[in-house]
């Protein structure tokens, strides 16, 4: 199946999920990162703003927030600038700050203060499909693997832990990674934490819970 289909299948799948379950997932994910040492021990962290049946972030940003962690949301950079061209700034923000949409209508900050990625401890990156190895499909525009691609020629200092996020229901059988796919460490879902079997970091707790 081409990537297209497999996105829009994935995304209709994702939508039509219940605004019940919607919150439970939310909830899920926020009791199951909120016990990650990645997540305890991060101090600068990026979330995404929910859009188009995504898994709902906010509740475990306002529990950041709430244990004095510093909060960003991915912000598209204007084509100008050097630090710019489908590349993704990431923008400080704490709950109750007003937002504006960017051009495909997802809400961002209007805050000036930006932080790039490896400045951040840990990006959880929003994603339309994922298999059990934590490959990542997104939607498509590459603007996360744009944004991190400076990452990989970072042998040492300061990197961020990737983890994408997602409803169970978008994990498919395979997805081959392109190229320019920048790896994650594992990929959470409200059922379980799949990591990335060649991830050279120690290894995540898996878990399993029951709904
Ligand atoms: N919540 C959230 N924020 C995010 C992303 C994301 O995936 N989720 N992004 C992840 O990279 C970036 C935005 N990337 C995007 C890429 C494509 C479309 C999109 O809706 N494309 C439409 C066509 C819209 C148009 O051309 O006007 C589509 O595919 O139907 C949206 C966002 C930054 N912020
Ligand atoms: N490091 C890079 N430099 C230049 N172009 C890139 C880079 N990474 C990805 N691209 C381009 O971005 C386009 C979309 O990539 P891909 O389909 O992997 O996006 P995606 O990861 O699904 O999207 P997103 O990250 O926005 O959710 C590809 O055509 C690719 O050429």
């Amino acid at each position: 199946m081409s990537n297209t289909v497999t996105r829009r299948e994935l995304r209709t799948a994702r939508r039509q999920l219940h605004p019940r379950q919607q919150h439970q997932h939310a909830i899920q994910v926020r009791q199951h990162l909120s016990h990650q040492c990645w997540f305890l021990n991060a101090q600068h962290l990026a979330f995404y703003w929910p859009t188009d049946g995504e898994l709902d972030l906010r509740p475990l940003l306002q529990y950041a927030h709430l244990h004095g962690k510093t909060c960003y949301l991915p912000v598209l950079k204007p084509q100008h600038t050097r630090w710019g061209r489908g590349k993704l700034w990431f923008a400080r923000y704490q709950p109750g700050d007003s937002v504006q949409p960017n051009c495909f209508g997802i809400p961002e900050p209007r805050s000036r203060k930006f932080r790039l990625p490896w400045q951040l401890d840990l990006i959880l990156l929003p994603l339309v499909g994922f298999d059990a190895d934590a490959h990542r499909l997104g939607m498509g525009g590459g603007f996360y693997d744009r944004t991190l691609a400076p990452l990989q020629l970072r042998h040492s200092g300061r990197r961020p832990h990737l983890i994408g996020i997602a409803h169970d229901c978008q994990r498919v059988g395979c997805i081959v990674p392109k190229p320019w796919d920048i790896p994650l460490d594992a990929v959470v879902t409200e059922c379980r934490i799949y990591c990335r079997q060649s991830s050279m970091r120690k290894p995540l707790v898996s878990y399993r819970t029951t709904i």
